[in-house]
This record gives C-alpha cells, structure tokens and sequence, in this order.
C-alpha cells in the first residue's frame, strides 16, 4: 500500500488540508472558511475552537476526496498565520478581545493594537532587535504580550498558555506542547543560534514573569521542524479528524515558511538548480512574504532577521514582507461602487473576479504587452497597512493618484491594476535591499493565493526584471507541511532530500519587453516620490500642531 502525507494550511481567511503522495503530487485538497472578527479599528482576532474545527473537517474531506484509506496516511506537518493564541491553564480559550468573549482568544498576525509597546521596545536598542531587521513589529508576539499584560489584566493572571497558532495547532493534534524553532525565533524572540530566551531581553520589557518555570507558558521546549512530536497524533485528535491514533506529527512552522519550503528548493525540467543567494521564494497571500536564506547571517535594516534555523536547518532566513497585498487588492475592488455588478456577472459566468477584470484589462489595452501602460496616469502608495519591509513602519498609510469622477467598470480595472502594480513595487524594493546586503536575487519561487492571477504574476516579472517560477503543485504550503510530515515519520532525513523529491518547478514567467522595464523604471521612481511626499505631509502637519 501506497504511504501518504497530510499538509495542513491555516492562512488569515481558511483552513486548508492536502493530501499527497512522495512524490509530492496531491491527491485530495480542501478547504474551511474560518472566522474572523474586528471589534475595532486595528483589532483583528479568531477563535481558536473555530480554527481546530475548521482544520479537521478539512482533513476529513480531503481525506474522502483523495480515495484512501487513513491507515496509508503516514505523518502530517501542520502550518498557520503566526497569531497569538491564549489559553487558560486548563488549556480552555481565554478572551484577548475588548468584546469580552472568551471564544475571541486569537490576536490575529495583522492585528496592530500594539503599536506603541512596539515603540517602546524599540526604544530601549536591545540586541535581541538585531535578529528582526533592527525594529521590532506590533504584529511580533512580544509587543502583543506587553499590550495584554497592560490591558487586560485578568486574561494576564489566568493565563497558562501562549502559542503561536502554528504551535497551538501541534499542541491539539497531540497534547506535547513543544514550539518550533520556526515560530519562537521569527515572532518570540528567541535566540535559535544560542538555543535560548534571552532573559535581559525580557527582564527590559516587563515581561520577565513569562520566563517563569522555565518559560512554562511561551515554550519550554525548543525543536526543529520535521522532529516527531509526542506519540503522534491523540486518540481525541484522530477520532475528530477520522485518522489513526499514533500517526506521526511533525513540529510545526508559520505558513510563508511552509511555502518557502514548498518552493524555494525546486528542481526544473530545464536543469534549474537551486541557487540560494539567487532566489527568494514569494508567498503572496492576503499578505505577501519574502523568504532568502544563506549560510551565513545576513544583517538588512527592515528586512526581518536574520533567523536561525527557521526555514532550514543551519541557514539564517531573511524575511522580507507586506502587511496587506492580496487584503489590499481585495479592499480597493470592494470599496468600488462597480463592485457589486462585476460580482453578480463574474459568478454568472461562472468565474472569480479577478479573471473578469483581467479580462476586461485585457479589451482595454488591445495587446498583452500594453497592460502595463494603461495606469500611466495612476499611482499608488500601498502602504495601507503600515510598511512591513524595508520601511519597518506600522504607522504609515495608503494614496492613490489620478483619480477622476468616474464610476465606470474601466475604472475599476484601473484601481485594480495600479494596486497590483503598486504591490510589484513594493517587492522590487524589498529584493533591491536584499541585493545590497549580499544576494544576487534574479529569481522569484512565487506560490499564495495571489499567484493564481496571471496579471500579479506577469506585473511582478515586469516591475522587479526577475524571472517568476511556479512550483508544479500550485498548494505550496499544503506541500511544505507535508513534505514535514515525511521528515517526521523517518521517510526522507533532510528536507533538501524531501524538496527534491517533492517539489518541481511548473511554469516560468518573464519580464516581457524592454519599453515595459524602462516604464516601471518611471513608475518605481514615482513609487518613491509618494514616499516622500507622504513623510513631507506628516512633516507639514506637525509642524501646524
Ligand atoms: N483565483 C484567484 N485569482 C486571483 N487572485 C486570487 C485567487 N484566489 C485568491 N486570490 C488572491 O489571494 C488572496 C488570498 O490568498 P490565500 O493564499 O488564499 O490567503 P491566506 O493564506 O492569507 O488565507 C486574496 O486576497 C486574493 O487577492
Ligand atoms: O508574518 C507573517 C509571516 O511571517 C504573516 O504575513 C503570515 O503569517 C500571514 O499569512 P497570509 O498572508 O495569511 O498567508
């Protein structure tokens, strides 16, 4: 009988289950909404007891869909969003939220209520800031603790556990409640390369009590992915998700490192091979992630890292980032008054949305190579969320120029698109910097649900002059948590062996023409115009205060 893996995905806005076999090819695929609640401006949080739900129906139906008996299933690798989950010592939800309500227990990643105790850790120049680009961000779990311990004083003393959702995900599949070298190094501060919290760090901040009985509630123990965990899968967690007890769990990972997993490894049919200082892998979700590993620690202002461990064993991981790419995409379509009538004709047709403005972009410029062009009298500043990368800037916000009294579906398309663009800018920044501070990045893995969309696909080619490879299993993440799931049932040893024998690249796209490049080379020096202007009104506007 043929061995099977199961790749778990929680992103912002699904859980998600993959089933596949070794040689990475998925036989079985699905998906559950989850919930998701913003009680107030910059507040973003989940459920807990809605995500496990949503996970193991999902396994279920993969499962079914995929034909096979659960006896072949021999490991799993589960990955999600790095939220802040909190648990009361008996491991029940505790409310982290303004509402009160005990199921709202997740601070969701994007979640920026702690600006200010991110401020104030940055002031104090620690050197724990130098493994997170120089500045620490309000969607890192730190700051979010601080803004727990100061608001919410009775979640704070009733407290027993704070994961990582990724982590917390491991902990219901199996009771073992070890975190991964993955989460606790990119978002806890942890200091992989020295195995250890740094007590200093903590004692600074006001968080010295987390450190308590051996760091009891943030992670006791410390382990890499693909390690085993506990005695595999509880009875309890096999019963809800129709698995056997005892089926071998991997230690977890954040989902834009389960893609980056799922990609950045890739062979191709043309003998491309896998050059580190060459490649970023793109994981384009409702955010988009920049992931660049190398054998030594690279130090880049803004750019998160460098992280130990935290993709592959012995590399250190620089992870660029935009808070809000596909949520932007997705807010500058909604908030259009043609929204609702391209909806209704999309679903009529039988297709999404975007393939209805793509087409429509399409008619617009009468040639493919002419896309591009039509937003030469619209820009924009994609910062409506904040800067992730290399700004490290929560504060900052969005513009848009060349907008006109119009209503039109055209209109429309040319929001969307100028969005798209403004994304693609985003990440020629982000690659511009990492080459400064020793990568040679020609080449972007691209996986997320954005890379569905051939114009964010061809308009990140465009603006950034790299070539976008697309993995062969476009479920990316799906196929980095099971490719753990290999590791830690003792079928491959290294994940390199696992990424060549499970991953393969599936289709490149290339910048297109010479006048197109010179065309982004305009928009990207406007790009940074808007910046500055930007800082120029903040400027102006404190000067009148
Ligand atoms: N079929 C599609 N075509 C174009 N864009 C898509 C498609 N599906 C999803 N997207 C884009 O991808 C984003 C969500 O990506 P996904 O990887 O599913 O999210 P997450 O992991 O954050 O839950 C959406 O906001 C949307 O912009
Ligand atoms: O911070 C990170 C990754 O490190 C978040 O952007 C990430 O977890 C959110 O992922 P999605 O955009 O939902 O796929």
């Amino acid at each position: 009988m043929a061995s099977y893996f199961i790749g778990v995905d929680v992103g912002t806005g699904s859980a998600r289950a993959g089933v596949f076999d070794l040689n990475g090819r998925m036989v079985g695929q699905a998906s559950r909404a989850i919930e998701i609640y913003r009680p107030q401006a910059d507040f973003v949080e989940q459920s807990s007891d809605n995500i496990w739900q949503a996970v193991c129906n999902a396994v279920r139906d993969a499962i079914n869909q995929s034909d096979i008996n659960p006896i072949q299933v021999k490991g799993l690798g589960f990955d999600a969003t790095c939220s802040l989950v909190v648990l009361d010592k008996e491991g029940k939800p505790l409310t982290i939220s303004p509402s009160g309500r005990s199921e709202q227990n997740i601070i969701v990643w994007m979640d920026h209520r702690a600006i200010t105790q991110a401020e104030r850790i940055n002031a104090l120049h620690h050197r724990v800031l130098d493994y997170v680009g120089g500045i620490i961000s309000p969607e890192m779990q730190t700051p979010k603790l601080l803004w727990l311990k100061q608001h919410m004083p009775n979640t704070w003393a009733n407290a027993g556990y704070y994961f990582d959702l990724p982590d917390f995900l491991t902990w219901r599949a199996t009771g073992d409640d070890t975190r991964s070298l993955c989460s606790t190094v990119c978002k806890w501060t942890y200091m992989g390369h020295e195995d250890k919290w740094d007590a200093s760090y903590f004692r600074q901040i006001g968080l010295e009590d987390l450190l308590e009985h051996d760091a009891a509630k943030i992670g006791r123990y410390v382990k890499t992915m693909g390690e085993p965990l506990g005695h595999g899968l509880s009875a309890r967690a096999a019963s809800e998700m129709g698995l056997i007890p005892g089926t071998a769990v991997s230690v977890s990972i954040i989902d834009a490192h389960a893609g980056t997993l799922g990609t950045l490894g890739a062979s191709g049919v043309s003998g491309e091979v896998a050059d580190f200082d060459r490649r970023v892998a793109l994981i384009g979700g409702t955010s988009t992630g920049h992931m660049a590993i190398s054998k030594e620690p690279r130090f880049i202002g803004g750019v998160w890292g460098p992280y130990y461990s935290a993709v592959l064993p012995e590399y250190w991981l620089n992870e660029g980032g935009q808070s809000a790419t596909g949520a932007l995409i997705d807010h500058v379509i909604q908030s259009h008054p043609c929204y609702e009538t391209l909806l209704t004709q999309a679903k009529s047709q039988g297709q999404t949305i975007y393939e209805v403005l793509n087409a429509l972009l399409r008619k617009m410029a009468g040639e493919p190579e002419d896309i591009a062009f039509l937003t030469r009298d619209m820009h924009i500043l994609p910062y409506f969320h904040g800067n992730r990368s290399p700004r490290a800037n929560p504060t900052l916000t969005g513009a848009i120029t060349g907008l006109k009294l119009s209503r039109t579906p055209e209109d429309m398309a040319l929001q969307y698109l100028a969005t798209i663009q403004a994304i693609a800018l985003g990440t020629r920044h982000i690659i511009e910097t990492m080459n400064q501070s020793g990568y040679t990045i020609d080449t972007i893995m691209a996986s997320g649900g954005g890379t569905k969309n051939p114009i964010f696909v061809q308009e990140h080619a465009n603006a950034t002059g790299c070539a976008m490879l697309l993995p062969e299993e476009s479920e990316a993440m799906l196929l980095g948590g099971a490719m753990m799931g290999t590791i830690a049932a003792g079928v491959f040893d290294t994940f390199p062996e696992a990424m060549s024998a499970m991953s393969r690249i599936g289709k490149t796209v290339t910048p297109q023409t010479n006048r197109i490049k010179q065309y982004y080379d305009r928009k990207y020096r406007v790009f940074h115009e808007m910046y500055q202007d930007h800082m120029k009104y903040r400027q102006l506007m404190q000067e009148d205060a």
